[in-house]
């Protein structure tokens, strides 16, 4: 049987839900190889070799190099055990840093990458769910290795009857050249909200605000909720990609959504719209957001924010 990939962002014992949905993808492609950035003990190896792995590959001489180069220590990692192993595919998980690597590895070997993988069939076949869920896509890749990252909770761990005892692979990973280097890191400041995902309560603003969040954290504020944002209002720059709503950024479902200047595009309402109540403030009384809406405003966000808020303060 030929080889498959997997690589595994950290392993320990007991082997994470996600290692072993990752290692059930991979053993579709073939025999999985599992490729991590750090040094790994006896009992990680056992446990992956419980799960059906028949080799593990990790960097000589420890990650140190990782810390500083942007993924592309790994990117060369895998590239190496790619071509030491001829592996078929590389399964690697569907976060943000399994898709930079799985980028920068398709970049560097010129093949194929399908990232928000549902399923992996044996000949290669990727199902992915687009467009927030409505329709499901089937994709091949036409050049190089399949480089794939499998979202969660997609496929199914069975553990195999018998276990298989890995062979430890050490690869040197060297001429790792930085593009870039970190120069320093700040701690993000405490907003003092609620967690946007958490929150039973949501305000989000969209183009509408026109630059101006004051408004909407004002009335988050006197509510206590949490700040939320359009993909507009983000891609603007006003406000910070951890608090886009929809369906490149968070998904929802609090009591309450309050959307500002919210047209209700597809993608916004993605994230959203199995909110409790929604509340929409928009000036254009035709705009889609007032569809889903339980209580709409017509009128100018600038002029009812403050309003609510203010009344809100004056009940409290
Ligand atoms: C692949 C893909 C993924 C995407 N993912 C996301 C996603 O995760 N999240 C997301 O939000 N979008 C996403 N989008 C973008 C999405 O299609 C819309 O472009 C975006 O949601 C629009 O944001 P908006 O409603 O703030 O802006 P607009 O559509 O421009 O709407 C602004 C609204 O504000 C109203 N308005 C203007 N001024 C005022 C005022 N003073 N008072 C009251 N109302 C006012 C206008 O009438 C209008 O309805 C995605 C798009 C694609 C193609």
């Amino acid at each position: 049987m030929a080889f498959s990939l997997v690589y595994l962002e950290a392993v320990e014992v007991p082997l994470s839900a996600t290692a072993l949905e990752l290692i059930a993808g991979a053993a579709r492609l073939g025999d999985p190889v599992a490729v991590t950035n750090h040094a790994v003990t006896p009992d990680v190896v056992a446990a992956l070799g419980a799960a059906g792995v028949s080799g593990v590959v990790v960097p000589e001489g420890g990650n140190e190099a990782a810390q500083q180069n942007f993924l592309s220590f790994e990117t060369e990692l895998l590239a190496i055990a790619l071509s030491e192993t001829e592996a078929s595919g590389v399964v690697l998980p569907n976060s943000v840093n399994g898709k930079e690597i799985a980028a920068r590895l398709g970049a560097k070997l010129e093949a194929g990458v399908i990232t928000d993988a549902i399923d992996i069939a044996a000949d290669g076949t990727v199902t992915k769910s687009v467009l927030a869920g409505a329709y499901t896509t089937q994709a091949h890749v036409t050049e190089g290795p399949l480089i794939v990252t499998l979202k969660g909770n997609s496929v199914e761990f069975v553990a195999p009857a018998t276990a298989e005892d890995p062979d430890l692979l050490e690869i040197p990973v060297e001429d790792v050249k930085p593009g870039a280097r970190i120069v320093e890191v700040r701690e993000k400041a405490e907003s003092g909200r609620p967690d946007l995902t958490a929150a039973r309560i949501v305000v989000s603003g969209g183009r509408g605000v026109d630059g101006d969040f004051s408004q909407v954290e004002e009335l988050a504020d006197a509510l206590g909720a949490a700040v939320a944002a359009s993909r507009a209002a983000v891609d603007a720059g006003w406000i910070g990609h951890d608090l886009q709503v929809g369906q490149t950024g968070k998904t929802v479902s609090p009591q309450l959504y309050v959307a500002a200047g919210i047209s209700g595009a597809i993608q916004h309402k993605a994230g959203m719209q199995t909110s409790k109540v929604i509340v929409a403030i928009n000036d254009d009384p035709d705009s889609p957001i007032f569809e889903i809406a339980d209580l709409g405003i017509v009128g100018d966000l600038k002029n009812v924010l403050p309003q609510a808020a203010a009344a809100l303060r004056e009940r409290s």
